[in-house]
């Protein structure tokens, strides 16, 4: 039978002892197979149903898992949040001033659950302790990597789960309660299935599990404000009494800070393929505007002016429509060959090369910016030395998963140029371990790059200058820049290639910068304007433009 909606209703009511039943805006039926090995325990679990939770684990210190727990735990002052992780450093991290990771108003949030404030008891705990925070915890968050799998089956497209089903083994070797399972982190859709199969394999006999998928929709650099003020929380559930119920004590802590007409559940196989959904329909929406980017370029149409046009258009919008070097991060690329891996497995070739394309789409752009600049700079790279401003895979984060800046460098550096690095964010250690990864090989690399502190060091007597990453909240932030001092260090031609759209184009132009920007015409129109101006050949000549 199809339960309505008013049953669900209904059912949560009966097996939930918080007083409220969560609003259901949409729940369909769950898998048939799944619901009736399920149907079996339910008047079993009937009797044990999902009460208040007072103690979370969260299992994974990493960009989920740190910020969500900071967020849940300053927004419930009761309830115990631990998030454990194996990495010693992270903990560490996590327990000190010095954050593992950079996020905007992170620092404060952590710090005001985990310390305590006046009257605040401190209630956000860090520990390495795994176990022991497993075995004391009502509801645990999994919010461990997901990332592409690089050997095997699916290698370079479906989702290493290994550290998922670690941790849901140690849950389940350790647990001697029942406990609610959120998978936060990103899984293929029917993981909760398998998962499941896990559990009651191994489980301690007598010991409930409910799985839920709770996915994350957090944008990096943008993290607290999004976890603050959610589009919405999305809880995939069984549609059975004990799912429910479980959905409903999650939902519950939420409910301290979201909307409950922001809180909706529905099965959770369709909780996890939304997760996918949404990023490969944001990512499609980038590789959309990028592709139009290449026909602006050859049309002389800008492709600013072409996105706020087609932004107006209520039913496009105008978010994730900003052209650019390319897509980074750690979520989009794999997320989207997740969701073509998964289809290539279901029989439906012609969805998952319809997936592939936005991810070659990214591809694509990435080594056309890279051409234009090799063909700008007369085809000839070799011992020129080029400022690379920005290595994080977009501004507000030190996080360099997928940058394109990686890419850009590695093709540069096989050109033989010579660069200097300036990101405000990134650790050195980071971007020395990211171009170990390339196929040039360290050795090369530290011969043909050099990391800078400043901006204007990474400029000094560059032939060109390259923005890779938006960067606009500090002085030195590439649209804020002293343009005429760059000009004034800089080798002649002076070129400019803005990967992410962020300079005033014209104001550099009557700098006598050459500028090329993704989806505009170039400054190839240059000479023919005779604005050229006869500069300096190094910054030791000369006075200032
Ligand atoms: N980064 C984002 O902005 C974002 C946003 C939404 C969803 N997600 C998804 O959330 C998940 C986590 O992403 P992330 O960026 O936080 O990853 P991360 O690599 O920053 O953090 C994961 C952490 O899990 C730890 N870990 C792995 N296995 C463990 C185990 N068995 N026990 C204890 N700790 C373990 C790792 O040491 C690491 O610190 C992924 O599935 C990702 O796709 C990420
Ligand atoms: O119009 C745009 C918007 C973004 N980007 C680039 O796209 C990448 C991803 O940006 P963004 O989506 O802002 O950051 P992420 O932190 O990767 O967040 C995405 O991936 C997360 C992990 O799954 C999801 O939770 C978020 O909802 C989803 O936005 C970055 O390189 C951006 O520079 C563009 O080029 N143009």
């Amino acid at each position: 039978m199809t339960p309505s909606i008013d049953n669900l209703r209904c059912q949560t009511q009966q097996t939930s002892s918080s007083a409220k039943p969560i609003p259901i805006r949409h729940v369909t039926e769950g898998s048939a197979i799944s619901d009736s090995v399920h149907v079996q325990r339910t008047e079993e679990l009937l009797r044990l149903p999902h009460g208040k939770v007072t103690k979370v684990c969260c299992i994974g210190a990493g960009y989920v898992g740190g910020p969500t727990s900071a967020v849940m735990a300053n927004k419930n002052p009761d309830l115990q949040v631990t998030v454990v992780d194996l990495s010693i450093k992270r903990i560490e991290a996590w327990k000190s001033d010095q954050l593992p990771i950079y996020e905007p108003g992170l620092l404060d949030a952590v710090k005001l659950a985990r310390d305590g404030d006046g009257g605040r008891k401190p209630n956000l705990f860090f520990s390495t302790d795994v176990d022991t925070a497993v075995r004391e915890a009502e509801l645990i968050l999994v919010s461990v990597n997901t990332p592409t799998k690089i050997t095997g089956t699916g290698a370079g497209r479906a989702s290493e789960l290994s550290y998922f089903e670690s941790a849901v083994r140690t849950i389940a070797e350790v647990a001697t309660t029942d406990k609610i399972i959120v998978e936060k982190s990103t899984v293929p859709c029917r993981t909760a299935e398998n998962m499941r199969e896990i559990l009651s394999a191994i489980g301690h006999p007598g010991v409930n599990f409910e799985i839920l998928s709770n996915p994350e929709f957090l944008a990096e650099g943008t993290a607290i404000p999004d976890l603050m003020e959610p589009d919405r929380i999305l809880i995939g559930s069984l549609n059975t009494a004990a799912g429910l119920s479980a959905a409903a004590a999650l939902a519950d802590v939420y409910a301290a800070w979201v909307p409950r007409e922001n809180i909706i559940t529905m099965n959770t196989f369709s909780s996890e393929l939304a997760k996918l959904a949404a990023n490969a329909l944001l990512a499609q929406r980038i590789s959309s505007i990028n592709a139009l980017s290449a026909v602006c370029e050859a049309t002389g149409a800008d492709i600013e002016e072409v996105s706020y046009a087609v932004g107006l258009d209520t039913r496009i919008g105008r978010k994730m429509l900003k052209a650019s070097v390319g897509f980074g991060g750690s979520c989009f690329k794999k997320d989207v060959l997740s969701l073509a891996y998964i289809s290539e497995t279901l029989h439906l070739p012609e969805v998952a090369a319809y997936w592939r394309s936005v991810v070659d789409i990214n591809e694509y752009q990435k080594d056309r910016f890279t051409k234009r600049i090799i063909q700008c700079l007369f085809n000839s790279l070799k011992n020129k030395k080029i400022a690379i401003l920005g290595f994080a895979y977009k501004k507000d984060t030190g996080d360099t998963r997928e940058s394109a800046a990686i890419t850009v460098v590695e093709s540069l550096v096989a050109e033989d140029a010579k660069l200097s690095i300036y990101d405000p964010r990134v650790e050195e250690e980071q971007v020395w371990s990211d171009l170990k990864q390339t196929h040039i090989g360290l050795p090369k690399m530290k011969e043909n790059v050099t990391l800078c502190s400043s901006v204007y060091d990474a400029c000094a007597d560059s032939h060109a200058v390259i923005i890779l990453t938006e960067w606009d909240d500090t002085s030195s932030g590439m649209p804020r820049m002293d343009w005429a001092h760059v000009a004034s260090v800089m080798r002649r031609p002076m070129f400019v290639f803005d990967g992410r759209n962020v300079v005033d184009k014209s104001k550099l132009e009557d700098l006598g910068f050459r500028v090329e920007c993704i989806g505009k015409p170039g400054s190839a129109s240059f000479r023919e304007r005779g604005s050229v101006p006869s500069g300096r050949k190094s910054s030791q000549e000369g006075s200032p433009v």
